[in-house]
């Protein structure tokens, strides 16, 4: 049984969480989706709950065809010891896949398998840039899969980020 962790904070999950996932199941026998920064939300880089995050994997992750899990995973102050607070709230895993640095050196030092899936198509691709999206007005729906636009819509997102943006 070979289980792969992929941790991210999915400020929304996009379209390309979903492709590296869609890859990842090719190779594992389970997967473990972390939702990093799980205490955040609403905010500009944050606006979404944990809650409203696992939400929109797990329906995005329906017809994966490969057994999931979605574990919220808290922040904590001290990196040293964050990779032993990953493990403490998982599934065990055999190899973690993220590009993002920090990570990758934090499991490093911890002797945990990494590897770090291509990015697809990034410039459109990511949080940030969705997020602006969301803010101008632009078109986001095709940036993240079609269940996702509807948990959006079901809890009024974009005009929470548009609501938190503004000054008093
Ligand atoms: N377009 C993409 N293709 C492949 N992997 C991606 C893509 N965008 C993000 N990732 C990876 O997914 C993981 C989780 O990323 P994260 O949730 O921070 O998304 P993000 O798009 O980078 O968000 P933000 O812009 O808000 O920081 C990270 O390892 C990140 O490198
Ligand atoms: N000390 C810590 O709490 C610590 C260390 C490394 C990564 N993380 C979290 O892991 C996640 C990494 O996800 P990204 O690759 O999307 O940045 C983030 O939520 C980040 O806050 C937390």
């Amino acid at each position: 049984m070979k289980r792969g962790f992929y941790i991210g904070r999915f400020q929304p999950y996009h379209n390309g969480h979903q492709a590296v996932l869609e890859g990842i199941a090719e190779e594992v026998d389970e997967i473990i989706i972390g939702v990093g920064s799980a205490q955040l939300s609403h905010d500009m880089q944050n606006p979404f709950t944990a809650g409203e995050r696992v939400l929109m994997i797990t329906r995005a992750l329906e017809e994966i065809g490969c057994p999931f899990y979605v574990i919220p995973i808290e922040d904590l102050r001290r990196n040293a010891l964050w990779v032993a607070h990953v493990t403490s709230m998982t599934p065990p895993f055999d190899i973690c896949y993220t590009s993002n640095p920090l990570v990758i050196q934090l499991f490093r030092e911890a002797s945990i398998s990494i590897k770090s899936p291509p990015m697809y198509l990034r410039e459109t691709l990511s949080g940030t840039a969705i997020r602006q999206k969301m803010l101008l007005g632009e078109e986001w729906e095709q940036c993240v899969p079609p269940a996702v636009v509807e948990v959006i819509l079901e809890i009024d997102g974009v005009s929470r980020l548009r609501t938190i943006s503004e000054t008093d």
